[in-house]
């Protein structure tokens, strides 16, 4: 499916970043002071404005809540101090600013210039502690319907991207709101969910769609909602490995180069936008009880001094990435200077998307990013000065809840319940059908017998057509339903979880952070913490709870995907344990997270059963021996493929062409994962080509790409081989896979929206359901 054509035919439909859809309430008493440390540069050292107004705080009764709807917050403002790099501390640099306690930031040489900020965090804070905090609040606020903004702030190098996007060992705040939102999915029984994601990058001043690579130079548009942009792509997701499969696809597209404070510097801001709309689980019957909110998540380039030795092209992205930097200064000067009457929000692309944002509707996170260097000094000021100006700019967090015509949930879920009647009026029609003969007399049936044999080509045709369209129905309702996303639990509360209480975790699937990179950091501490590596310090805790987190990942895997398939082989099939989904219901990993589509899709499994198998055994076992076995994608294509083919208990072949392409997609998946990877390691090899280590990985990573792409071309001589050999026996099975595939054409727009490796973890263990619903 061409970029182009997915942006033609959202445009009408498009709901992009940054969109208010509710004027707020009135603003109530701003918060009380609570009386922290404060500097004579410190107007006020304020509580944290969301500690006032906790979105999901123990007593949170329901989703509409109005004390929400009507509170007036401050934006959030929050400053991070990464450790001295390696090269600041060879050229002796010392610490100039210092977290002074958990809200004060500090000069070392002049003790009386400070600044409170709703937290500070010191150098060897986790990221994991900076989300809780500093972003947590905002993603459960987007969750109930209110718009959220966190955006990283800083000079280069000071740990934007760090903190955004994180690493490996370290996610970023990006991928642990991703798992964060699938959390409370999981934890909201009562409601219904479906999210889009989108990212885009603005860079010199022209905005792209890293999801579309032909989406270049996107313009802004403004409707009654706000702005918007015009084209850009979105998709349907339904796994946190689906969302994080799209940043890493999307992360290949983004300008990146180095200067001499930072070797992978961005040279663009990105906004990975959430579009997540909810409503009551089941029928629709009122529409007021729809959510639509926007959770963005931005990672800024960082403003370049005169230190920064750029020539040509960097120079020239230096100086727009300045520009625009300027223009939110003087945005956030004008909005908190109360006496402004013009805010110059069209000065940039940046500030014109984050017009709804700032303008106060939502809620805002700044996290401004800092390095405690000496030779820093004045940039870190300056840092600061513009993160205690935010700090006053007020915003009135809202829930959004909407009534037209743009909710996709509220389409999905009409047209699944038209769909429905549909079928229901078309099963009737087959029932009551003359040549069923229920309830024939003698004389119908003399009748009936004539008619038959005068027109037994056309009525046998018109029965096909029949269950044609009953197959297109059932087809079109299962993969709508596929896209809304529920919990697997099965009590109804429709509030969202009380996170207080019940605190989610975050744990990764192995492959879903493969596209952060894996660097091994070498920073100091700084003299405020005492002085030890921050890599032990934050890595240890993380890589301890990860190391628990894959094993409870593999497990689950084990038991669903891979399980699946092996249980598709008779002799396993005693092994089967019919409670495997339930078990690992709260893992978070991308199958367990998949398996909120289970109880949604109905199949007709019993039936499909009794079919023959028409895959054939092909010439590619060589392929198959030599897969790796570790990747979802693996473990689907050697069954595939292999001895333990697919579908072979009996599924249509539109059910085997449905699962072999949706392997196509999840192996394009893992090889855009391995070629981010690779890329991310061949910058560092650039720098660092003595390290034997690093080739070897980058070796390994070229192995598995060059085979998932033999393993794409296996599958898709499979795919026209199944279908060339399917035995020719079973016409009406035929003209049903056809007219599945041509209903499957027909639905461009929906196949734009799901068209990601990802979905196939769902598939998968949508299929592993049905399996084990035709084993019992
Ligand atoms: N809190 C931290 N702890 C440890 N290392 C950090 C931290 N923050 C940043 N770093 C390291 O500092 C280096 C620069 O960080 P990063 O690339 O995130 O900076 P940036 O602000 O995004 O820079 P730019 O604006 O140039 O893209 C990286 O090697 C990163 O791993």
């Amino acid at each position: 499916m061409s970029g182009a054509s997915s942006r033609s035919q959202r445009s009408s439909t498009n709901i992009s970043p940054f969109r208010s859809r509710k004027s707020p309430a009135p603003p109530s008493a701003p918060p009380k002071s609570n009386g922290r440390p404060t500097t004579p540069s410190t107007a006020s050292s304020r509580p944290p404005s969301r500690l006032s107004v906790s979105p999901v705080g123990p007593s949170t009764p329901s989703l509409d809540r109005p004390e929400v709807s009507r509170a007036k917050e401050n934006v959030t403002v929050t400053v991070r101090f990464r450790p001295l790099s390696p090269r600041e501390i060879n050229k002796g640099d010392e610490i100039a600013w210092y977290a002074d306690g958990d809200y004060t930031v500090r000069n070392e040489y002049n003790s009386s210039t400070a600044y409170g900020f709703d937290r500070v965090f010191g150098p060897a804070t986790t990221t994991r502690h900076v989300y809780d905090v500093a972003a947590q609040h905002v993603v459960g606020g987007a969750m109930q319907g209110i718009n959220g903004t966190v955006f990283a702030y800083g000079v280069t190098s000071s740990g934007k991207t760090h903190t955004m996007h994180g690493e490996q060992k370290s996610p970023g705040i990006i991928p642990l709101a991703v798992k964060d939102v699938f959390g409370i999915i999981q934890e909201t029984p009562g409601r219904e969910f479906l999210l889009r994601v989108s990212y885009l990058e603005i860079y010199n001043e022209v905005i792209n769609d890293l999801l579309d690579p032909t989406g270049q130079n996107l313009r802004i548009r403004e409707d009654s909602q706000g702005t918007y942009v015009e084209g850009i792509k979105e998709e349907v997701v339904l796994s946190p490995a689906h969302a994080l499969s799209l940043i890493a696809a999307g992360e290949e597209h983004r300008h990146v180069g180095s200067n001499n404070f930072n070797l992978v510097s961005s040279r663009s801001h990105t906004i990975f936008n959430l579009t997540i709309e909810s409503s009551p689980r089941g029928e629709i019957e009122g529409e007021e009880d729809v959510t639509l909110s926007q959770l963005n998540l931005i990672d800024l380039a960082g403003s370049e001094s005169s230190k920064t030795e750029t020539t040509g092209l960097r120079r020239k992205e230096g100086s727009y990435i300045n520009k625009s930097l300027l223009t939110l200064g003087t945005v956030i000067s004008k909005l908190t200077d109360g006496k402004a009457t013009h805010i110059p929000y069209r000065d940039s692309k940046l500030t014109r998307l984050l017009q709804s944002s700032l303008s106060g509707h939502g809620r805002v996170s700044l996290i401004c990013t800092v390095t405690p260097a000496s030779s820093n000094t004045e940039e870190t000021h300056n840092t600061l000065k513009f993160a205690h100006r935010s700090k006053h700019v007020e915003i009135k967090a809202s829930q959004n809840k909407i009534m037209d015509e743009k909710s996709l949930i509220k389409k999905y879920q009409k047209e699944i319940s038209i769909l429905k009647q549909e079928l229901q009026q078309l099963k009737r029609g087959m029932m009551e059908n003359p040549y069923t003969m229920t309830g024939s007399t003698q004389e119908d049936l003399v009748n009936l017998k004539l008619q038959l044999e005068a027109g037994q080509v056309k009525l046998q045709s018109r029965l096909e057509e029949e269950e044609q369209a009953k197959a297109a129905l059932m087809g079109r309702i299962q993969r709508l339903t596929k896209l809304i996303l529920v919990s697997t639990k099965n009590s109804m509360p429709s509030s969202l979880p009380d996170t207080a209480g019940h605190r989610r975790r975050h744990s990764f699937g192995e492959d879903e952070l493969a596209y952060l990179p894996d660097r091994k950091r070498e920073y100091m501490i700084g003299d405020d913490t005492g002085s030890f590596d921050s890599e032990l310090l934050e890595g240890r805790s993380d890589i301890t709870y990860l190391d628990d987190l894959v094993k409870d990942y593999k497990r689950n895997r084990r038991r669903g995907m891979l399980g699946w398939f092996k249980l598709k082989k008779p002799e396993n099939l005693g092994g089967f344990s019919p409670n495997a989904d339930t078990e690992s219901s709260t893992s978070a990993s991308p199958s367990s997270s998949s398996k909120s589509l289970q109880n949604r899709v109905m199949f007709n499994d019993k039936k499909d059963a009794r079919r023959k198998s028409t895959s054939r055994r092909g010439d590619d076992s060589s392929v198959v021996n030599s897969f790796p076995e570790r990747t979802q994608a693996g473990d689907l294509f050697c069954a595939a493929v292999g001895g333990r083919r697919l579908p072979s208990t009996g599924s249509t072949i539109t059910d085997q062409m449905d699962l072999l392409r949706e392997q196509m997609k999840m192996l394009a998946g893992e090889v855009a994962l391995c070629t981010s990877s690779l890329k991310r390691l061949s910058e560092q090899a650039a720098s660092n080509p003595e390290d034997s280590q690093l080739q070897e990985h980058m070796q390994k990573l070229k192995d598995e790409i060059s085979e998932k792409k033999l393993q794409m071309r296996v599958l898709e001589q499979r795919m026209i081989g199944s279908v060339e050999m399917t035995p020719h026996t079973n016409t009406i099975e035929m003209s049903q896979a056809l007219s599945k595939l041509t209903t499957q054409l027909n639905e461009k727009t929906f196949e734009l929206e799901v068209c990601c490796p990802a979905q196939l973890i769902a598939l998968m263990m949508i299929s592993h359901i049905k399996c084990r619903k035709a084993f019992y």
